[in-house]
């Protein structure tokens, strides 16, 4: 017998290869590992042989540059402290926003269930409802104004604006992205542009503190201005485009109609936060084309059309409201307060004033 040499990178392979056994015999998508440290990852690569998918996961750019540098497949997953089960739910939303895996197939995963830093466990997943109508093809298809890569960092962090918010408040967030030169034109400062005076390379959304300083400045009022190459041009930006002609869905303020605006006189895409809730609501043409609902987990987007707004109210519950509406009638007579805001439930024509 020929002594095999097992190191903390070879060790897993039987495991690999049962796995791959097992997606094969499942019928499943492919094989999903969440390894704990580096494997022999051209080793990993022959198991592999070709007929199964496998997505490697890591959070180590360092791995995940070794990954792809050996001809496999690498999902990057952002540094967590979160459990097992956390990260292979990250681990499988990552896989769907990238096309990797489609909402309902069947998912092999092998991951360290029992002892630290050991792939010893194997199990069977199928990607549920929740992730249905997760996709990157939604974006793609607004690659044709601004690419692909530069949409997403600016959604991506849009997506983190709107979940994280800052210092323990909500934060929403305007960005305009592409045809910049016809947006600045219609666009004044607002007062101190803290991206002033950065060369072009270090103001790039695609760049991860880049981004981090955007969530920072978000919280000052007014628009980021963002090229087609991802560079931030602008921030603190007051946007000033007409929206007579424009419909919208009720309950959307300015920073929404100013979105809508800009959207409608230039072929930029604008991608806003709502501070009241944290959806982010892409639009394009003077209209909403993508909504974005926030959910808890960091990448977990779910891709919405716009059509999906929440439909109009049925009878039932359009008598409720009305009832609930001449409560409020009377409170506002009693306190003489402004209206409130309208609920999201159906367009509305522009206001006035732009
Ligand atoms: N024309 C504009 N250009 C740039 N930024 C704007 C413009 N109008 C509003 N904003 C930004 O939007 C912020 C909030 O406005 P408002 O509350 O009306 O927005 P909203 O559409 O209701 O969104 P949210 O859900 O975030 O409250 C303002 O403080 C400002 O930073």
């Amino acid at each position: 017998m020929t002594p095999t040499n097992v190191s903390k990178g070879t060790a897993p392979l039987p495991i690999l290869s049962i796995a791959a056994e097992a997606a094969q015999r499942l019928g499943a998508a492919g094989v999903l590992v969440m390894p704990e440290g580096p494997l022999e990852w051209d080793l990993v690569r022959s198991v592999t042989n070709g007929d199964v998918d496998f997505l490697l996961a890591s959070s180590s750019d360092r791995q995940v540059e070794a990954i792809k540098k050996a001809g496999l497949t690498a999902i990057e997953l952002e540094p967590t402290e979160a459990g097992i089960a956390e990260r292979i739910t990250l681990a499988l939303i990552e896989a769907v926003a990238n096309d990797l895996l489609k909402a309902g197939a069947r998912v092999v995963v092998v991951y360290s269930g029992f002892e630290a830093e050991a792939l010893d466990s194997i199990t069977v997943i199928r990607l549920g409802e929740h992730l249905e109508r997760l996709s990157a093809r939604d974006l793609r298809a607004l690659e044709t104004s601004v690419p692909f890569e530069t949409l997403k960092a600016v959604v991506d962090t849009a997506v983190e604006i709107g979940r994280e918010g800052r210092e323990g408040k909500a934060v929403g967030s305007l960005i305009v992205v592409g045809d910049v030169r016809n947006v600045l034109a219609r666009t004044r400062p607002l007062g101190f542009d803290p991206f002033k005076g950065y060369r072009r390379k270090e103001r790039n959304v695609r760049d991860l503190r880049v981004r981090e300083a955007i969530k920072e400045i978000a919280q000052m009022d007014g628009a980021f201005i963002v090229a087609r190459d991802g560079t931030v041009e602008a921030a603190c930006r007051l946007i000033d485009a007409p929206v007579a002609g424009l419909t919208l869905p009720k309950g959307l303020g300015t920073r929404h109609w100013a979105a809508a605006a800009i959207t409608a006189v230039t072929k930029a895409v604008a991608v806003v936060v709502s501070q009241s809730n944290g959806t982010v609501r892409l639009f394009q043409d003077g209209e909403v084309i993508l909504r974005i609902a926030p959910m808890r987990h960091a990448r977990a987007m779910k891709w919405q059309d716009a059509e999906s707004e929440p439909a109009p109210p049925r009878e039932r519950d359009r008598e409720r409201e009305r009832d609930r509406d001449k409560e409020k009638e009377k409170e506002k007579d009693k306190d003489k307060s402004p209206p409130a805001k309208s609920s999201e439930n159906g367009p509305v024509a522009a206001p006035r004033s732009s």
